[in-house]
């Protein structure tokens, strides 16, 4: 306190005022004091209660927070921004449903943004771009590092695709000279393991182009209720990337022939082959990506995929024969360091039915014998043992890939 006896301003005149009055007159002022230090004490009091009100309120708030932030959340899809709150179409069962959101996340928020949705749907936050789930989703390299020298047995194959994937990409003004359209899609069909991502692979390398594969199986079941949205996504990264090989394996998946069943899961994958066939119908003029879709289900792949327009050109990629399994043998070799008496033509003999990936599996199963003999030289009898190995694999079941035994 800094005031001093001389700051006070007084109850009473100090000229005039008796001792009796000065002192009634100090009796007053304290009692006025003392009611308004009694006043301001009910005002302190009630502010700390105010106050242990709010603490309570935050905390609560902070713990609800904090558990709405723990509790899994749904991965939901925002449909439309609209004053009446945003509408998002939730993953898995595909139900669409309006929901509040409150100013500042509404500004983050735009159509197809994907969002994190509690129990009662309300948005938690807004999920990290989605060049995070086309990343999951998509594998895009830039001119592959795989040639033609390095498949084998598919000669003819490989002519065909050259032809219809290369040229139009390569030389697209011939086309245009011509005056006719060049094939929109190739569908490479045939055995696991025979090639055909190498085939594609090798395409985007010989045009410079950059290769974007996406499997169908893993649309269909590993991002439900984004199929239709990834696969819009994939053609738009193709043109963002021109000249570009877009490659669908397991196309199967997604373009197999209709079920009878109505189940949600079944209209997912409708949904998604749909947006596929209407990206191949309006893809004529976009430029120089070319499609080349693969499936070893060929059989149940749906007519309305095969229709003129969309993949023109089948090609069917079998297993090799002798001569081609001969071939694959002295590729996968090249960079080992094998045995002059290796004869690759009684392996390729002995291995009737083997894929490419069979026989990449079982030179570097021979590789493995050689190494666990501490050799660094690979003998014919470490191939013969390897091919007696992965032949023995599928004993057990049936389905296993190594079918060649
Ligand atoms: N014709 C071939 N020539 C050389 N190597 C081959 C051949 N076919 C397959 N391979 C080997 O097998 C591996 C797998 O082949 P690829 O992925 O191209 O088969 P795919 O037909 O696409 O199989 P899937 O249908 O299972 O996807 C290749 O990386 C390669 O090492």
């Amino acid at each position: 306190m800094s005031d001093t006896v001389e700051d006070v301003d007084l109850p009473y005149d100090e000229d005039v005022s008796s001792e009796q009055e000065k002192i009634s007159a100090l009796r007053e002022r304290l009692e006025v004091l003392e009611s308004q230090n009694e006043e301001m004490r009910d005002q302190l009091l009630d502010a700390n209660a105010e106050n242990n009100k709010y603490q309570q309120k935050l905390e609560r708030l902070t713990h609800e927070n904090k558990k709405l932030k723990q509790s899994p959340l749904f991965v939901a899809t925002v449909q439309e921004i609209a004053d009446e709150g945003v509408v998002i179409k939730q993953h898995g069962n595909n139900q669409e449903a309006l929901t509040e959101v409150t100013e500042e996340m509404r500004e983050e928020l735009e159509p197809d943004s994907r969002v994190a949705v509690n129990n009662s749907l309300s948005i938690v936050k807004r999920l990290d771009n989605e060049t995070d789930v086309r990343a999951r989703v998509m594998q895009v390299e830039h001119s592959p590092d795989v040639t033609y020298a390095d498949i084998g047995g598919l000669e003819e194959q490989m002519q065909e695709v050259r032809e219809t994937v290369e040229m139009p990409l390569d030389r697209p003004e011939m086309f245009e000279q011509v005056g006719i359209q060049p094939p929109s899609g190739v569908l490479l069909y045939g055995p696991p393991g025979t090639g055909k991502t190498m085939l594609a692979k090798a395409v985007a390398n010989q045009t410079d182009a950059t290769f974007i594969k996406m499997a169908g199986s893993e649309l269909v079941h590993k991002f439900i209720g984004e199929g239709a949205k990834l696969v819009r996504d994939l053609f738009e990264v193709a043109r963002e990337n021109e000249p570009a090989v877009l490659f669908i394996d397991e196309i199967d998946a997604i373009a197999s022939k209709r079920t009878d069943s109505k189940t949600s899961g079944d209209a997912e994958v409708q949904r998604t082959m749909m947006q596929l066939l209407s990206e191949m119908d309006g893809f004529e003029d976009r430029g120089e990506v070319r499609i080349i879709a693969a499936t070893n289900r060929f059989d149940m792949l749906d007519e309305a995929i095969l229709r003129p327009g969309r993949f023109d050109r089948l090609i069917e990629i079998p297993k090799p024969d002798e001569e081609g399994r001969e071939v694959i043998f002295q590729i996968h070799t090249r960079k080992m360091n094998v045995d002059v008496d290796v004869d690759f033509a009684e392996l390729a003999d002995l291995t009737g039915e083997a894929s490419g990936a069979d026989i990449k599996a079982m030179c570097t199963e021979a590789g493995m014998f050689a190494i666990r003999d501490d050799r660094t030289e690979v003998y014919m009898q470490d191939f013969l043992d390897a091919y007696e190995k992965i032949s023995q694999t599928g004993d057990d079941d049936p389905d296993e890939a190594l079918a060649f035994a």
